[in-house]
């Protein structure tokens, strides 16, 4: 599939001024799992719009597939989820708001069915699927949520904040299914302890919208400096052992950290 979004130079300026994105280009390779990381009103949430094509950048442009800039082409390969999951629950019940993706995308009602159910069984729903949604607490929503955008399979998935409201127990059960999501190109803003959990690679948006470091998610999570400078906090495994285990060496995740105590 080859470069999945390639977004070249975006700035987008908000109506009242406000100029939450200045000169980022990001280029994601199919199966590439990037987290988008930074401080409050860098311009994250915008970037996440920008690259589903729900806002249009003041300048700047996005390329899909290598194929077209026009998200709406391509809008049925793209699974968007905003940071509010109220925008996506908006059928009668819970089932009708996983299936409305891949009925929209006229799959086969057999398939849609064993998607959901699927779903709603790995995200712990099966026994709220016909609750309407505005009945269901804040992490049940979030997981309603992700589970209407997985439902319809798309090739990338752009996920601002998917794990915010959930627990560690769904939250788990949300990275291995998007672990598990054949080929999927993530695109996902997450807290910084959980970036290591999936991610790879790390855009860091800084305070004036622009990207201040793309790398290996060590060489950025690593690298306290260039995280003090924004008001950021390395993960909290990456905490335990600064200043005690090289950067090179350094576990960033509790399972990698108990793995380095045990070998000591
Ligand atoms: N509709 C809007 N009108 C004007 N300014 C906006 C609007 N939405 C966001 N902004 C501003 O744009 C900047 C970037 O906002 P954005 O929501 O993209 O940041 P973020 O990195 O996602 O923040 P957070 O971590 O708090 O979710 C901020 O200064 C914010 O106040």
């Amino acid at each position: 599939m080859g470069r999945v979004i390639d977004a070249r130079g975006l700035v987008h300026e908000y109506p009242d001024g406000t100029r939450a994105l200045d000169d980022v280009s990001l280029a994601v390779e199919a199966g590439e799992s990037v987290a988008v990381v930074g401080p409050n009103g860098s311009g994250k949430s915008t970037l996440q719009l920008a690259l589903g094509g729900l806002v249009t950048p003041t300048a700047g442009r996005v390329e899909y597939f290598e194929e077209t800039t026009d998200a709406e082409a391509v809008r049925e390969r793209l699974g968007v989820l905003l940071q509010d999951p109220d925008d996506y629950l908006f059928n009668t019940t819970v089932r009708e708001d996983i299936a409305y993706g891949p009925a929209q995308l006229g799959m086969a009602e057999a398939r849609a069915d064993e998607r959901v159910a699927a779903l709603a069984d790995a995200l712990g729903l099966t026994d709220l699927l016909d609750r309407p949604p505005f009945r269901l607490s804040g992490g049940e929503k979030q997981r309603a949520a992700v589970a209407s955008v997985l439902a319809f399979d798309p090739d990338v998935l752009l996920l601002d904040e998917p794990l915010g409201a959930v627990d560690a127990h769904y939250r788990a059960r949300i990275l291995e299914l998007l672990d598990a999501h054949d080929g999927a190109t993530v695109v996902f803003t997450p807290t910084l302890d959980v970036v290591p959990e999936l991610a790879e690679r790390v855009v860091l948006v800084g305070t004036d919208g622009t990207v201040a470091a793309d790398g290996g998610v060590r060489e950025v999570l690593t690298d306290r400096a260039l995280l003090d400078a924004q008001g950021l906090r390395p993960p909290t495994v990456v905490r335990l052992f600064e200043g005690v285990v090289e950067r090179a060496e350094m576990p960033l995740t509790v399972a990698e950290g108990r793995r380095y105590l045990r070998e000591q």
